[in-house]
């Protein structure tokens, strides 16, 4: 995705800059010190670090349900610490996992919820959320009226996503989304969230424990250690590839090789020329795939060489020992 600051803004969608801000609870815990980031319009950000590293308390000063003790947090232009905190919230959306759906009210009720204080009248509510329902994929007609209960654990999932983004939020703020349900589940949901991203292009910050997670959904993922601090904030494929320090190299694993290659797109420069005893056996594989499908594909077929074609014609070979290179980085 194109994260050129300025350049993709969503429809509503605002930048996020945090500016040195801090947190220091009451009882004297540091949970965040001097923490600087900045997230662009439509941009997805991941925010992921070890257990009590300040991701959750980072998250909740963004819509000040944790009031800062330090710096400034500014949504465009505006200063969230001078904006009505109950005014902000309506214009941030918020999912967190197990979703907090309200278990008495019906599914198009629960999505209803901000449009309802809004004052918004009942038939632009309604269409909204008829409207919401769909692109998260939920039939409205079969799913508005159902309860919590009776949904899936996906299920209402989804539902607490097209809550979040009931009022059109210029900001969407997703702590742990998809964790409470199943790997099969969650990888479906991510790939379904991804295409939602695509299209509503929100400004999303969400927190993750899950590496694969940050590496398939984060534009830029940014690592944090103890205290809030920020270990590196960049793309997956530079942060799998050169890991800024012991920390984050530790971090993202022996086995970032082969993340790694699952966010490396085939080039042209990785390419041999085509053969002249006109191996037309090789499997094939196309420019601007990954890597790790291409390495797959060899795996397959048990050969070092693989022909990688555009527009379904061969344009070159793509050996082993480059896509092993390829995952080896720095
Ligand atoms: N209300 C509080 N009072 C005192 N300390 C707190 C409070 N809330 C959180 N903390 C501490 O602040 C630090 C950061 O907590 P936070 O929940 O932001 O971390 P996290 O990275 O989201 O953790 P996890 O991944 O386990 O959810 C932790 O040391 C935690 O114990």
């Amino acid at each position: 995705m194109d994260v050129t600051p300025g350049s993709t803004a969503g429809h509503g969608a605002a930048s996020i800059t945090l500016d040195g801000i801090g947190k220091r609870y009451p009882d004297g815990t540091e949970a965040v010190r001097k923490l600087s980031l900045d997230v662009a319009a439509g941009e997805l950000v991941v925010l992921i670090g070890p257990s009590g590293c300040g991701k959750s308390t980072v998250l909740r000063m963004i819509n000040r349900l944790i009031e800062p003790t330090a710096g400034r947090i500014l949504l465009g232009d505006d200063d969230v610490t001078r904006v009505d905190p109950v005014a902000l919230r309506r214009r941030i959306g918020y999912v967190i996992q197990n979703v907090g759906l309200f278990p008495h009210q019906t599914v198009a009720t629960n999505v209803a919820t901000v449009p309802g204080l809004l004052g918004w009248s009942r038939a632009r509510t309604r269409e909204r959320v008829d409207e919401l329902l769909e692109l998260v994929g939920l039939e409205p007609a079969q799913f508005g009226r159902r309860y919590p209960h009776e949904l899936s654990g996906g299920q209402r999932q989804r539902v607490g996503v097209a809550r979040a983004l009931a009022a059109d939020p210029v900001v969407l703020l997703m702590d742990e989304p998809f964790s409470a349900v199943d790997p099969i589940v969650r990888t479906r949901l991510q790939e379904e969230f991804l295409r939602l991203q695509a299209e509503v292009r929100k400004t999303i910050v969400l927190v993750t424990h899950d590496l694969d997670e940050a590496v398939r959904l984060g534009d830029r993922i940014a690592v944090l250690s103890e205290g809030g601090r920020l270990e590196q904030y960049d793309t997956p494929a530079a942060l799998l590839g050169s890991p800024a320090s012991p920390f984050v190299r530790e971090f993202v694993g022996a086995d970032r090789g082969i993340r790694r290659l699952a966010v490396t797109p085939l080039t042209r420069e990785v390419l041999d020329p085509l053969p002249t005893d006109g191996a037309t056996d090789l499997p094939t594989v196309p420019l601007g795939g990954s890597a790790y499908d291409a390495l797959g594909a060899l795996l397959t077929s048990a050969t070092d060489r693989a022909l990688v074609t555009e527009d379904g014609q061969p344009i070159g070979v793509l050996t082993r020992a480059r896509v092993l290179n390829l995952g080896a980085g720095d």
